[in-house]
C-alpha cells in the first residue's frame, strides 16, 4: 500500500508550471463587473480577501506559493489593521479571520450587520462552538453516524467544571474507563489549552486543575488522521499519535502523565513504516459523509477532524478534535484547493444575486 496516499474531492487538474509563470491570471479572473457582453471581453474584477491572522498564522498559511497562485488567479490578499475601523478598510469581498477575544468577535459581528454583502469566513459564533472541547463534538455524538463504511461516534466523556476533589467520585459514576485523556475544557490558541495529560488512575486527577473534560483513551495504533476540510474539499493525513496503552501498562502504571503534541508536529507518518490495518485511511464516502453534515451543523467550512480508528477493528472511528481554521500550510496542496474554494465563493454569490430579484444578504 502506498503509506502517503492523500485523498482529495473536487480537485482540478493544476497546470503548475503556467500558473507559477504568472500566464494564466486572465483565465482565472472572475468576470462579475461590467455588464453588456455582445462578444468583448468582461472587465475582470479582482477577490479582495481581508486577513486577521495572528502573525505565526500569516506565516504559516500566507506562504509566497499561495500569495503568488492567488495573484495569478486574481486574488488579493490584504492585512486588516486592527487599529482602524474595519468598515473604513476594504472594500472586501470576503474576510478570513482568526484572532480570539469578546472584542474581535464584537468587530466582526457589526461588520457583518453592516455589511451583508461580505462573506466573513466564518461567523464568530460557529467558531465559538468549537472552541470548548465539549459542544465541538456533540454534532459529532447527535450525528450519530453509521453506515455500510463504519461508524463515527466521539469518546466517552466527562466534564468538571470546578472541584478537583470530586473527580474520583465523577469518574466512577459516570463509569468511565481508565486511563482518561484529560483535556482543558476551552481552546483559546494558548498553549496552555494544549496541555493534555493522560491519567492512569483517577485519583491523581485531582492534582489538575478545572475546567477539563476527561475523555475515555481509545487505543489506536499511535496514528491519527486529520482530516482538513475547506469548503467542500477534503484532503486526509496521515500524523502520529500516542501509542497504545496495553492492559499490563494500566495495572502497573499510576499518575498522570503531561504528554507533548505529538500530532501537531510538521513531520506526517506518511513515510512510515507502518501496520497496513492501522494506517489505512478512513473510508472516502465516509468521510464525506462526516464532512458535508459538520459542515452543516457546524455552520463552519474552514475547519479539521482529528479522527482515530479503534485499534482492532476496520471502521470503528472516534472525532476526538474538531479546529477551526488549522493549520493549511501542512495540507499538501492547500493553495490551489484554498485559492479554488475562494473563487468558487465569489462566483456562487454574484451568481445567487443576479438570480434574485430582490436585494437580499448574501453569503
Ligand atoms: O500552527 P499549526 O500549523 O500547527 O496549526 C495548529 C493546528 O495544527 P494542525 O493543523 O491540526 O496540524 C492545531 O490543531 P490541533 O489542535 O493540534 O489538533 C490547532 O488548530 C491550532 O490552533 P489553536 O491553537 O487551537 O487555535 C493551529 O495553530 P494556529 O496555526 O491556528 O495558531
Ligand atoms: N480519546 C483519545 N484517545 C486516544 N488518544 C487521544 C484521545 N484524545 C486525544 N488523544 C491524543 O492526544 C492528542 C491531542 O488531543 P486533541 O484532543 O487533538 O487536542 P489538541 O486540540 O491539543 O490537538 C491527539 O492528537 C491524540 O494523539
Ligand atoms: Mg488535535
Ligand atoms: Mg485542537
Amino acid at each position: 500500500m502506498r503509506l502517503n496516499e492523500e485523498i482529495g474531492c473536487k480537485e482540478e487538474e493544476i497546470e503548475e508550471e503556467e500558473e507559477e509563470e504568472g500566464m494564466v491570471a486572465q483565465k482565472y479572473s472572475i468576470g462579475v463587473g461590467g455588464g453588456g457582453g455582445g462578444g468583448f471581453p468582461q472587465p475582470m474584477k479582482v477577490v479582495v480577501v481581508g486577513y486577521a491572522l495572528t502573525s505565526k498564522k500569516t506565516k504559516s498559511f500566507l506562504q509566497p506559493k499561495l500569495e503568488g497562485l492567488a495573484r495569478n488567479k486574481g486574488i488579493l490578499f490584504v492585512a486588516i489593521d486592527q487599529n482602524r475601523p474595519l468598515s473604513d478598510q476594504g472594500p472586501f469581498d470576503i474576510v478570513l479571520h482568526k484572532l480570539t477575544g469578546k472584542e474581535w468577535r464584537q468587530i466582526l459581528e457589526d461588520y457583518r450587520r453592516a455589511h451583508p454583502e461580505v462573506t466573513v469566513l466564518d461567523p464568530p459564533d460557529a467558531i465559538q462552538h468549537v472552541h470548548n472541547r465539549q459542544s465541538m463534538l456533540q454534532d459529532v455524538a447527535d450525528l450519530n453516524l453509521c453506515d455500510a463504511y463504519g461508524t463515527v461516534g466521539v469518546p466517552r466523556q466527562l466534564v468538571i467544571k470546578k472541584d478537583p476533589s470530586s473527580i474520583p467520585d465523577a469518574v466512577n459514576r459516570a463509569g468511565l474507563m481508565l486511563p482518561l485523556v484529560a483535556k482543558p475544557l476551552v481552546v483559546d490558541g494558548s498553549a496552555k489549552s494544549h496541555e493534555l495529560s493522560l491519567a492512569y488512575d483517577q485519583y491523581s486527577l485531582q492534582i489538575l486543575e478545572p475546567p477539563l473534560v476527561l475523555q475515555e483513551f481509545v487505543n489506536h495504533g499511535g496514528v491519527l488522521f486529520k482530516v482538513y476540510i475547506v469548503g467542500e474539499a477534503i484532503k486526509v493525513v496521515r500524523r502520529f499519535s500516542l501509542p497504545d496503552v496495553s492492559k499490563r501498562e494500566l495495572s502497573t502504571n499510576t499518575g498522570v502523565f503531561r504528554f507533548p503534541r505529538v500530532s501537531c508536529a510538521a513531520a506526517s507518518a506518511d513515510d512510515a513504516d507502518l501496520d497496513p490495518m492501522v494506517a489505512e485511511l478512513p473510508p472516502r464516502p465516509l468521510l464525506e459523509r462526516l464532512a458535508r453534515e459538520l459542515r452543516r451543523r457546524l455552520g463552519l467550512r474552514l475547519f479539521n477532524l482529528d479522527i482515530i480508528r479503534e485499534h482492532g477493528t476496520q471502521d470503528h472511528f472516534y472525532v476526538i478534535d474538531i479546529n477551526y481554521f488549522p493549520g493549511y500550510g501542512k495540507m499538501p496542496g492547500y493553495e490551489h484547493i484554498f485559492t479554488d474554494f475562494l473563487l468558487n465563493l465569489v462566483q456562487s454569490k454574484y451568481k445567487k444575486r443576479s438570480a434574485k430579484p430582490v436585494e437580499e444578504p448574501l453569503r
